[in-house]
């Protein structure tokens, strides 16, 4: 199935539907609105009580930027949106290739076409040229009633297609455009051509004085004068890139306040870009024509090197453009539109030229969706939609291939059905896939991944997704087919677009890339590309740009292309500044944070500093890199109502001013060093739904009543040393501080830094600020943190009292939660171990209380009810028989015993326990006595903090 428009074999030309015309060219900015027509019943039944329809008819009307059409009454809804959509292509000039007409008719049509816009008729047509056929009129001297060339061929888009069929070479060198047009002009003995060395036609005889009249009766009081701000952009990449201000009077014909602001006479010496960014855009570039320009060559002699310039490429406006520009140019955004007859003129500020320069780059496209040009950074992973913000990978990616003049992307689902995966066994963990038998296809991970172990529940199907990117001339530029299943389509064709934007933005920000390594990395992202292709399409438009690294990007070399637009962090944290009180919870991946920030410009001397961006609201999920490196690391250690606030090194001069509301006092301050300070104050954290759901259906919560499991067996047990393996933030440790027990040691471990941090700090506090001698925790003497993964052995943490390790395994891969099993009951050997981990037969509890399900779609939510795991980052949940299977096993080879049971629920009501616990006992063997003592030291993990109640000074 295709969702992105179908597109037949590359090299044979396809034969498009209106619809798909218009899809073509103007994407998601078509819209079409169907309603119903009804008609008078014909042969209704007389004295019916009911009301008698007739026969259903459809009306489509088709809302494009510029204006909206409405087709006729049709029986079938898809009938009335064709037509509309023909009904627009009619009114754009444009004829489906369909009717292929030769090269001789085009001619013909061309001639006719030019012939037409000359018309008496055509001047007052409701048409963008006819705006700058009045205007002519107004141009005084020679100029008088010359109509400039290059206007034609960019509002009219007849002649462009009929020259594509005369020169199919045309796309390249869309200038020759203007070629043509001349060329059929002087076919045209009622219309002058020239003279030499300008681009413009005039009629020979003047329009009708009563037409001029009415014209001009028309306008009377509508013009005004314009003011309008543009971009002067020097093609020497030495000069800086300057606003202009454009002064339109009344009387002015506009392009000849351009063609003055470029160094030349008039309007006439002027060539024009396509529009650049969004599809109802007048942004163009303005630029001085070659000094000769071939008028009447024969039209096998045209081709792109018909048109010499005398001056050089400008890079920046090329790059920005997707069309060579030479010599010095304007971007400005003015003419006529198909809305009004007034002159359509909006600012192009500095501001939003350095928008148009990012937004060539994936990231630089998610960073504009996002409003948060400097905080705001492509996520490196799609978890769930309700965690994503910003535009959608799919989407990103469908502006990137517009901005880069490449077709939609096609994106083309398969579906697996349900019998495939339901019945595959949990343990093999890898799914043949029917249709690629030979591949192996691995579920994904993340909250809405496909349970594979799912026998009992109705699963519908499964999805996943291949993305291809084809050039406008339909080669295949890449293809992207991630082996991974989705339980729902539009997860799988998010992911599979995100890993496109993932490899195209590593490529953008290092594009002297060797080959080999793009390669590389094209497989990590399941991508395989046509190199031929993709240098052609998309480095082709940078390769103009040698500036890239040290003029556009930034400003200074960079010696590491990873960096290009991320910004250099530079000991942000150390410089970090709390304030507030610490309220204990510690982000963890999947929550989403929401934090009031600021970006400031200051001069490295502090003196000066200049408000970039700020946002009241902003939300990101932790984990996934949503923001820049620095803004996650402090964000995920800060507690609600806490600010801080920290510095940076200033990240690529681009973004800054892409940034900047105020341009020339931002490029004041740039002339000294500056940095970038960062203020932020965490307004509210949202746990994944796994903390949410235990904490809003348990009373107490879950996670108290592990504690409180744990703290009954330390009693039993009388232990005096604890270790909990995957401590987190230490909210186990933590609470046992406030329970009155035998323990003296207390240990923990993680892998996770920022959470063993957090973890220091709280003991910390809690052990050395609770002087009073009836503390409760009084009788602690030591306690350390380890980083270091609890499937290596570390010797120091050998024969403890009690080792516990709560809602951990479910947090590595199964194999690596089996390796856990057999190191810490062969070698650490606890005298007694506690392990929980979700019941996943409990989930349908918890699911059926709504408070996982965070989708706005409804349907989507009934779908993925029955296979949710809790928290995206679970890798396997298992059912009761999955745990006893595995914990059984491991006590009989390590020689334990081990007894099960469980907290939230209940042992005999069905599905048992919310998060189910196995208690291991070790078997006292005789020549284990003095375990500790006859092991070998073997230390793996670095200790992260470490504190002594007999010398606390010592505390690391
Ligand atoms: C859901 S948290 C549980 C934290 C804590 N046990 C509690 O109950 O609050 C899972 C923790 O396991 C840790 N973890 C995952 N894999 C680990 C590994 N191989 N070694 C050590 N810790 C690990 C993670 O860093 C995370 O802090
Ligand atoms: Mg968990």
């Amino acid at each position: 199935m295709e969702t992105g428009g179908s597109l037949p074999h590359a090299t044979r030309k396809p034969t498009l539907t209106p619809k798909a015309i218009i899809h073509q060219k103007y994407g998601n900015k078509a819209s079409y609105k169907v309603e119903e027509v009804e008609e008078p019943a014909q042969n209704g039944c007389p004295g019916l009580a009911i009301l008698q329809k007739g026969p259903c008819l459809y009306r489509c009307t088709l809302e494009l930027p510029e204006f909206s059409v409405t087709s006729e009454s049709f029986k079938k809804k898809k009938d009335a949106e064709q037509s509309a959509a023909q009904m627009a292509l009619d009114k754009l000039g444009i004829r489906p290739s369909a009717d292929n007409p030769t090269a001789e008719e085009a001619w013909t049509d061309l001639i006719a076409r030019i012939e037409y816009i000359f018309s008496n008729e055509f001047l007052s047509a409701l048409h963008p040229l006819s705006g700058h056929l009045k205007a002519a009129l107004g141009r005084v001297g020679d100029l008088n009633g010359s109509v400039p060339a290059s206007v034609i061929a960019i509002c009219d888009g007849k002649p462009n297609n009929l020259c594509k069929i005369i020169n199919p070479k045309m796309d390249s060198q869309p200038f020759l455009v203007i070629s043509y047009i001349m060329r059929a002009a002087t076919r045209l003995p009622e219309l002058v051509v020239g003279p030499e060395g300008q681009l413009s036609i005039r009629r020979k005889n003047p329009y009708p004085p009563d037409l001029i009249e009415s014209i001009l009766s028309q306008e009377s009081g509508v013009a005004e004068n314009v003011t309008t701000m543009a971009i002067y952009i020097p093609c020497s990449t030495e000069k800086p890139v300057e606003p202009v201000i454009l002064n339109i009077s009344s009387s002015s014909y506009y392009l000849d306040v351009i063609a003055q602001k470029l160094g030349l006479s008039d309007a006439n010496k002027v060539l024009i870009s396509r529009t650049i960014g969004k599809a109802s855009s007048e942004t163009r570039f303005y630029l001085a024509a070659p000094k000769s320009f071939p008028i009447d060559i024969p039209s096998d002699h045209l081709n792109d090197k018909a048109l010499k310039f005398g001056e050089p490429l400008n890079a920046r406006a090329s790059y920005i453009c997707g069309q060579n520009i030479y010599g010095d140019s304007i971007l400005a955004s003015i003419g006529y539109t198909w809305k009004s007859q007034d002159l359509f003129h909006e600012d192009v500020t500095l501001q939003s030229y350095y928008r148009m320069v990012i937004s060539k780059i994936p990231s630089g496209l998610y960073k504009l969706s996002r409003e948060a040009i400097l905080a705001a950074e492509l996520p490196l992973t799609f978890t769930t939609r309700t965690n994503w913000k910003g535009s959608f990978p799919r989407e990103i990616l469908c502006s990137f291939c517009r901005q880069h003049r490449l077709l939609e992307p096609v994106f083309s689902i398969s579906t697996i059905p349900t019998k495939a995966s339901s019945e595959l066994s949990r343990s093999s963990k890898k799914l043949k896939v029917s249709e690629s038998a030979d591949q192996d296809t691995e579920y994904a991970d993340g909250d809405d991944t496909v349970y594979a172990g799912a026998k009992s529940v109705g699963l519908a199907s499964s999805f996943s997704c291949e993305v291809k990117l084809y050039s406008k001339s339909q080669d295949l530029i890449l293809v992207c087919a991630p082996n991974v299943l989705y339980k729902k389509q539009n997860d799988a064709v998010q992911n599979a677009s995100l890993k496109v934007l993932s490899w195209l933005n590593a490529y953008f920000k290092d594009t002297d890339m060797p080959l080999e390594k793009l390669k590389q990395l094209a497989s990590v992202f399941d991508i395989n590309f046509y190199p031929q292709n993709f240098i052609k399409e998309v480095v082709s438009c940078l390769s103009v740009n040698s500036f890239q690294h040290s003029e556009t990007f930034g400003g200074k070399p960079e010696s590491n292309g990873n960096n290009i637009l991320n910004g250099v962090v530079e000991d942000a944290e150390s410089s970090i500044d709390t304030e507030g009180l610490d309220s204990g919870v510690c982000p963890s991946n999947g929550s989403l944070l929401c934090v009031c920030y600021s970006v400031s410009l200051v001069t490295k001397d502090k003196l000066q500093k200049e408000l970039l961006e700020s946002a009241e609201e902003f939300e990101f999920e932790i984990g996934t890199g949503a923001v820049i490196t620095s803004m996650e690391a402090i964000g995920s250690q800060m507690s609600v109502g806490q600010s801080a606030c920290f510095h940076t090194e200033l990240p690529p001069q681009d973004l800054v001013l892409a940034a900047a509301k105020d341009s020339p006092s931002a490029l004041a301050l740039l002339s000294s060093p500056c940095c970038l300070e960062y203020s932020i104050i965490l307004l509210r954290l949202t746990e994944p739904p796994e903390d949410r759901m235990e904490q809003a259906l348990f009373s107490p919560p879950l996670s108290k009543q592990r504690v409180e499991y744990a703290v009954q067996h330390i009693k039993d047990s009388c232990a005096t040393s604890l270790v909990d393996f995957g401590c987190g933030s230490g909210s186990l440790l933590e609470s046992l501080l406030d329970y009155p027990t035998s323990l003296e040691t207390i240990v923990g471990v993680d892998i996770s830094q920022k959470s063993l941090s957090r973890a220091a700090k709280v003991l910390h506090s809690k052990l050395t600020m609770n002087s009073d001698p009836d503390a409760p925790s009084r009788g602690i003497k030591s306690a350390v943190l380890y980083d270091g993964s609890i499937t290596d052995f570390d010797s120091r943490l050998c024969g403890f009292d009690l080792g516990t390790c709560l809602e951990v395994i479910e947090h590595m891969e199964e194999e690596q939660a089996c390796m856990f099993g057999d190191v810490v009951l062969s070698s650490f050997r606890p005298r007694v171990l506690i392990v929980s981990t979700p019941n996943y037969e409990y989930n349908v509890i918890l699911q059926g209380s709504n408070i996982t399900s965070q989708e706005d779609d409804p349907e989507e939510k009934v779908q993925s009810q029955s296979c949710k795991f809790r928290n995206h980052d679970h890798k396997f949940e298992w059912t009761r028989e999955q745990f006893n299977h595995w914990a059984s096993n491991l006590a009989v080879r390590h020689n334990y015993t081990v007894k099960f049971s469980g907290v939230g629920g209940s042992a005999d009501v069905e599905p048992g326990f919310a998060s189910q616990i196995a208690v291991f006992r070790r078997v006292v063997l005789p020549e284990e006595e003095n375990l500790q003592e006859h092991k070998d030291l073997e230390c793996k993990y670095n200790v992260i903090w470490k504190w002594n109640r007999s010398n606390p000074a010592l505390t690391d």
